[in-house]
């Protein structure tokens, strides 16, 4: 398991970068555009805010899927049977958002979306004419003005020991949508599986960004570029003591984007919904 960690301005990023999406399904980006001032900033007041009580008045739209999802009902990775120690706010530029946490998670998301299709461009250019030829549209194209592009801010809380057996930050899972994009967090955990089934640390020097390979973009290369299962664990020693905030943007497709002959950016997610019990 290599997941490398690529100078944005080297000139052999787009090739380097792309190929440890193709072998890991992660690369992870230094010296990047996204500042990080901004990405601690972004940290500081979010945590403020699941520290409050003012999230409540927020509780998430089960049709629109806005807003805040607490611990008691935050999801079930596929496949697991204990909740995710984690509550997490989502935030769309449509849908609701704290005022005061408005401007700067809203400049976040437009810095980190343009990143997104500048690396989709990356991966198509760098993919095999085989692969390139399935998709249905430049990869860049596919998310340009998608309402469906998820910003969450996640705040794992202190750890009070008396968690449910078995359970963890973020139990394994893939990701659902075609990239994800996600500043390293202020605490470790992140770990993605390799080939050989054991698990690694994604590495998670503060102030690069990760990326990797969601399910949707599994599906759109014909399994070209692998989504592969990542987690959270839970801290140890004095690490439990604290919160771990993240901050993952999940580019989605358009909702009538074709993914594949099977299906649309939109049957797709609502099929996995579905399955994490957040949608009827
Ligand atoms: O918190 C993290 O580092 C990863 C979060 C994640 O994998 C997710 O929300 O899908
Ligand atoms: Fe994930």
């Amino acid at each position: 398991m290599n997941v490398l960690t690529v100078d944005y301005r080297a000139p052999d990023a787009a090739a380097r970068f792309t190929e440890s999406l193709r072998t890991t399904g992660f690369g992870v980006l230094k010296n990047h555009p996204i500042p990080q001032e901004l990405v601690e900033s972004i940290y500081s007041e979010w945590l403020g805010f699941f520290d409050g009580e003012d999230k409540h008045q927020y509780a998430f739209d089960p049709a629109k899927q806005d807003g805040f999802f607490s611990t008691a009902i935050s999801e079930t990775a596929k496949g697991h049977t204990v909740k995710d120690i984690k509550e997490y706010f989502h935030i769309y530029p449509w849908g609701r958002i704290p005022p005061a946490l408005s401007e700067r998670a809203l400049r976040y998301y437009e810095l980190a979306n343009a990143l997104a299709a500048e690396l989709l461009g990356w991966v198509e250019a760098h993919s095999p004419a085989e692969v390139k030829q399935r998709f249905s549209e430049p990869l860049s194209g596919m998310i340009a003005k998608s309402p469906c592009t998820l910003l969450r801010v996640l705040r794992y809380p202190p750890l009070s020991g008396n968690e449910p057996e078995g359970a963890l930050r973020a139990a394994a899972h893939e990701d659902i949508n075609l990239l994800t994009v996600l500043p390293a967090a202020n605490e470790p955990g992140l770990q993605v599986k390799g080939s050989d089934g054991a698990w690694h640390d994604v590495p998670c020097d503060f102030g690069t960004l990760v990326i990797n390979i969601g399910d949707m973009l599994q599906e759109a290369s014909g399994g070209y570029y692998p989504s592969t299962s990542h987690r959270v664990v839970n801290p140890t020693g004095e690490g439990r003591f604290k919160s771990r905030i993240s901050l993952p943007l999940f580019l989605h497709p358009r909702d009538e984007v074709v993914l594949s002959e099977r299906y649309t950016a939109r049957s797709y997610l609502d099929e996995r919904l579905r399955e994490l019990g957040v949608k009827m």
